[in-house]
């Protein structure tokens, strides 16, 4: 499908449909509130989840955090990741120095001699000066290092995220849960501890050669019990920690699905409050909570086993080298200095040895993460890729007459090229779920004509136009839309002006106009200036809302546009006036609608239907308003019928 982000010469009523969609909300709102918490949006049906395997986390890992590294921001990147190694290492130099410096320093304690004593304590205090900031540097390059890879990495993920309309899948067929919070939290916490676990595990390395020396030194039995010690403590965390990672994955999904039942409230205010549905709402979000609450007993539950092993672990450490050098001391073959030096470095080396140990808990969250992002980033990889396939789908081709092949002589646009705006060729349309709405459907809409598309509920009607905008491409055919100007449109109320289009942005007076002009002129003092922004669904009635929507079209003057039940909540004079502005500024439109009404303002009907193809003369008859002069009428298999009626 060759679609370019920039060229639309349709302008959906986006609002209108989602205005239409909290009108129908407060229909369905009850029932879907009635259904089941489960029903609720996006989350796909919650699966048992056994995390992913070691391998397949470490593609991930990899997959989410190398793309960083040789980006545009490769050097400064790099640079400041070796800035943060090197003053780990001078942190590392800085703590075995602190080591002799004890040792020196409670040997002269023990020999009470005084001025060694205090040598020792200047010398402790100096290298104090010394040696904290660099901890602190440390610590603080790395939280920047952090920072900027997450600023690179939202940026990387919000831009194909908000490609080839890939937030639109993902959200219209719940393909990945909470897409927000990937984005957010999990991007945050990703760069953060990857991080922090890089420069650890480089900690742990150098600690453990310069650490391994001095206590071999000391005692080389104190090493092998060291080993001991800490491989075992590994294994058995290993084991007690086990289903940590599946269940802090689980927990993140749940809060998620919690905060989004929130928004959700908040966003259908009106309805919930009109159907004074609060009762439900309550059960629906508790019910969330719970389960959130649930596993979260499970993971503290599976965390406190953990934490009795750990802490015993830690605290063991604590007397365990004293009571093997102390033999030692007790014959006089070393001095009391060097327990104390034996036990820091006993302690460094374990540490080093039990990361996984001190870290379950953080490892364990961390592989949700990876899980969750590389989850994501597979699917964003797979959506421009699927979307790049030309052999895939249905063909939607924006085509701009100045560059056909066809051009006059004199290089002027064929009369009859600069009439086609749309044209649909074989079309067939398809949900994402494969059910086939609309067959093999052929259709041209030429300059200043205006289609109706009528049809039962749920026959297709809204599909075929998102088709049409090429926001599905599930079935085959050929879109073309043909235009000679561009615009993009100013989709959202609330958005404001901030979907610019190319042309001048309009000036004060032109707005002022353009509001007369859709009958909402007397809003106007109701708000400070033009720029103001408002929750519009909130302080805008759904009539005022659909007015804006025209008035936006009519700033924005596209060749063609698509009307999904734009005057759903007007009056039958407002309705008739719009329209009438729109055909007065050259604008051809398609429009859905149900209402009679409607059939004036348009010269052609599709009309989408379910009926035996047999009786295709009645439903000419269902409408008598309407000469039916079928110019494209064609039967097709699965019961539906397509007639296109000129209505001249
Ligand atoms: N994202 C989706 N995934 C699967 N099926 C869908 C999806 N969206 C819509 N459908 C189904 O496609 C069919 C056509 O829906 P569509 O919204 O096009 O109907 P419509 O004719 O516009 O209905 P209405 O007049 O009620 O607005 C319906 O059965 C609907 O349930």
């Amino acid at each position: 499908m060759t679609t370019p982000t920039t060229t639309i010469a349709i302008v959906i009523l986006e609002w209108t449909s989602r205005r239409r969609r909290r009108r129908n909300d407060v229909a369905s709102w009850r029932c879907s509130a009635a259904a089941a918490a489960d029903s609720l949006p996006p989350p796909p049906p919650e699966k048992q989840r056994e995390g992913s395997d070691l391998q397949t986390l470490l593609r991930r890992f990899w997959k989410v955090a190398a793309p960083y590294w040789s980006s545009d921001d490769k050097v400064q990147a790099r640079t400041q990741l070796g800035a943060v190694f090197l003053l780990t290492l001078a942190t590392t130099g800085i703590s075995v120095g602190f080591n002799f410096l004890g040792r020196d320093f409670y040997n002269a304690l023990a020999n009470k001699d005084q001025e060694q004593f205090m040598k020792q304590l200047l010398y402790y205090l100096g290298a104090f000066a010394g040696g904290i900031p660099i901890f602190v540097l440390r610590d603080y390059a790395r939280e920047t290092l952090s920072l900027r890879w997450r600023s690179w990495m939202t940026r990387f993920y919000i831009d194909r995220y908000l490609s080839n309309q890939t937030f639109y899948r993902i959200q219209s067929q719940s393909i990945i849960d909470n897409p927000d919070q990937r984005i957010v939290d999990d991007l945050s916490s990703f760069t953060g501890t990857a991080l922090s676990f890089a420069l650890t595990l480089f900690n742990a390395v150098i600690d453990l050669i310069s650490f391994s020396n001095i206590l071999f030194g000391i005692y080389p039995p104190l090493f092998v019990v060291l080993l001991v010690y800490s491989i075992g403590g590994t294994l058995i965390s290993v084991y007690l920690g086990r289903g940590l990672v599946t269940l802090n994955f689980l927990q993140e999904k749940k809060e998620a699905d919690f905060r989004y039942g929130l928004v959700r409230v908040r966003e259908n205010a009106e309805s919930i409050a009109f159907y004074s549905g609060e009762e439900n709402e309550m059960q629906l979000l508790l019910r969330r909570f719970e389960s959130a609450f649930e596993n979260l007993t499970k993971l503290l539950i599976s965390s406190r086993n953990l934490e009795f092993f750990t802490s015993g672990y830690r605290y063991l450490i604590q007397i365990l080298p004293a009571a093997v050098v102390a033999p030692m001391y007790f014959a006089g073959k070393i001095e009391f200095g060097v327990i104390n030096q034996s036990v820091s470095a006993f302690n460094h080396i374990l540490g080093d040895f039990s990361l996984i140990v001190y870290q379950f808990q953080s490892i364990s969250a961390f592989s949700a993460v990876i899980d969750r992002l590389g989850e994501f980033d597979d699917y964003l990889d797979s959506s421009s890729k699927r979307h790049s396939d030309p052999s895939e789908g249905i063909t939607l081709t924006y085509c701009n007459v100045k560059t056909l092949a066809e051009l006059e002589p004199n290089g002027s646009v064929p009369i009859d090229k600069q009439q086609k705006l749309l044209d649909i060729e074989n079309l067939t349309v398809q949900t994402p779920r494969s059910t086939t709405l609309v067959r093999d459907l052929s259709l041209v809409i030429n300059n200043n004509e205006h289609l109706l598309v009528t049809g039962p509920s749920g026959s297709g009607k809204t599909s075929l136009l998102r088709t049409l905008a090429g926001l599905w491409s599930a079935g085959k055919g050929k879109i073309t839309h043909y235009q000679t100007n561009w615009f993009t449109a100013l989709l959202d109320a609330a958005a404001n002006s901030e979907y610019t289009c190319e042309k001048p942005k309009p000036t004060t007076e032109d707005l002022i106009q353009v509001l007369e002009d859709v009958r909402l002129g007397y809003i106007l003092p109701r708000f400070s200036n033009l720029d103001s922004t408002y929750e519009w669904s909130s302080v805008l009635s759904l009539g005022e809302q659909q007015r804006l929507a025209f008035a936006r079209l009519l700033l924005s003057k596209p060749k063609l546009v698509l009307l999904d039940e734009s005057t759903s909540a007007l009056d039958e004079a407002n309705e008739a006036h719009l329209y009438k502005q729109i055909e007065r500024a050259g604008i051809a439109y398609i429009s859905i609608g149900h209402r009679r009404t409607l059939y004036q303002y348009h010269n052609k009907n599709l009309r989408i239907s379910t009926v035996d193809p047999m009786n295709a003369q009645q439903i000419g008859s269902l409408n008598p308003s309407i000469k039916t002069t079928c110019i494209n009428c064609q039967i097709y298999s699965r019961s539906c019928l397509y007639m296109v009626h000129d209505c001249l």
